[in-house]
């Protein structure tokens, strides 16, 4: 990490589409330097970076027109830690699969990093969204439940070998957060719950990397 004479490392949230704010928010409280990044200078000044939960097709599209996407494999590449949380899992993703719905795209681009193989909208449309209360053997304070909200939410189908499970959904006992050295993904949206332990989690790797 570079020198940050400000204290907290600065952590960008791709500002393209999506809960960014949201991210924002939990970054800053704790203790991070939370900036939005649309640009790829932007992306230079940054120690980590999140991308947020919204629609993966958009965000990609917007990633092209803004010429981020190359920027964003080269630092991804280079060991930028990034966290993915719901379309952000989708865009870390080296590999994806539909839910079957007509909105997916088979062959969509993504970001790419992550060794997984990601169903998109696995736990179904927009109405099937739910709240489960997840087993997380590999967060923080892992004996304390999980509150997790998915919101058409993508699930990992299969890891590669270098793949840690962080957590899994035990309904459907799926994949739901796992890391691969600096690269992290939920499907679940932990900016929405105010529990702040996978954020705390991220910002810890960012400040070790
Ligand atoms: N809440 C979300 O981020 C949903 C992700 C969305 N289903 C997608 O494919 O991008």
């Amino acid at each position: 990490m570079s020198p940050n004479p400000a204290g907290g490392p600065r952590i960008g949230v791709l500002a393209l589409q999506g809960d960014v704010r949201e991210h924002v928010r939990i970054l800053s409280s704790l203790g991070a330097r939370a900036l939005p990044v649309r640009r790829e200078s932007e992306l230079a000044g940054v120690d980590g970076l999140v991308l947020p939960g919204g629609e993966s097709t958009t965000i990609v599209k917007l990633a092209v027109a803004f010429d981020l996407l190359e920027p964003l494999r080269a630092a991804i590449k280079g060991g930028l830690p990034v966290y993915g949380s719901c379309a952000g899992m989708i865009l870390l993703a080296d590999r994806l699969t539909n839910g079957g719905g007509a909105d997916g795209i088979d062959g969509q681009p993504t970001i790419g990093g992550l060794d997984v193989l990601v169903r998109r909208n696995a736990f179904g449309r927009q109405v099937d969204s739910f709240e489960s209360h997840l087993d997380a053997p590999g967060l923080p304070e892992p004996e304390r439940p999980f509150h997790a909200v998915f919101i058409r939410a993508p699930w990992v189908e299969e890891v590669g070998p270098d793949v840690t499970v962080l957590a899994r959904e035990p309904r459907a006992d799926r994949i739901v957060a796992v890391r691969q050295g600096e690269l992290m993904a939920t499907s679940f949206h932990p900016e929405l719950t105010g529990d702040d332990r996978v954020h705390r989690y991220f910002v810890d790797l960012v400040r070790t990397s």
